[in-house]
């Protein structure tokens, strides 16, 4: 599993969620570590899953070419799009902070049922995207919480992901900083509480190894593990009002 790259409104420091924004030189060369990272470690895969996002599916095509897997099967769905973020999309994280409060901030960033305030439905510009044309009725949010990621992003574990890996498949996911949070709250069973802590780093990739149950066995981050929790650290921080 692998968050994109740096994207643009992440170097910007702005809330991004369903925003269709690309990566920086900086996310596409964090990508091609990624690839490159995987392909030392001896790493292969049979199949790939990514959101409707373009930081996602870029981040995986510079894995796939890094690896020399142009040909890999490729999935796209919205399930696995970042959290919906509502109102705030658009807005600088550090001012935002600095309006409301760093409080405020960290629980619309990552409380597990706290939705920031929702989008105008006029405000909306996914509702005529074609790419969202296979939504149901009510399936389309105006925000999301962690909570409301988490249960459009399980029912893709369960029917799609969890019965490849069953079946012996080698599966990489190019997703995002929440809805990475979504699938690793569950697979690791993170309370709510404790799951305000965690920080998904930018391009890096994070390796689960099952047992044939589907349980975890082994959960790590590839990479300079110092370098990997400074990441963290870093993208903890972007809910802070600079001074
Ligand atoms: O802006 C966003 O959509 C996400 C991921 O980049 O940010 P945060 O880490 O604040 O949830």
């Amino acid at each position: 599993m692998i968050r994109h790259g740096q994207s643009l409104w992440n170097q910007e420091n702005r809330f991004t969620g369903w925003a269709d924004v690309d990566l920086t030189p900086q996310g596409i060369a964090e990508a091609q570590e990624a690839g490159r990272l995987l392909k030392e470690a001896g790493f292969t895969f049979d199949l790939a899953h990514t959101s409707l996002l373009k930081r996602a599916v870029r981040t995986l095509w510079h894995v796939q070419e890094t690896m020399d897997l142009m040909w890999l099967p490729v999935v796209t769905t919205w399930r696995l799009n970042e959290r919906h973020y509502g109102a705030l999309t658009g807005l600088n994280k550090a001012e935002t902070a600095a309006r409301y409060g760093e409080k405020q901030v960290l629980v619309w960033r990552r409380s597990y049922d706290v939705p920031p305030p929702a989008l105008k439905p006029e405000a909306n510009v996914s509702a005529g995207d074609a790419r969202y044309a296979g939504l149901a009725p009510g399936e389309m949010p105006l925000t999301e919480c962690l909570k409301d990621t988490v249960a459009r992003v399980l029912p893709y574990w369960h029917e799609t992901l969890a019965p490849a890996i069953r079946a012996g498949r080698r599966v990489v996911v190019s997703a995002h900083g929440n809805s990475m949070r979504a699938l690793i709250k569950y697979l690791d069973g993170i309370s709510d509480e404790d799951i305000v802590e965690l920080n998904v780093p930018n391009g890096v990739p994070l390796v689960y190894e099952f047992d044939d149950a589907l349980k975890p066995v082994r959960r790590y981050y590839l990479g300079d593990q110092a370098a990997i929790a400074a990441k963290m650290a870093a993208v903890a921080q972007q809910g802070k009002a600079k001074a």
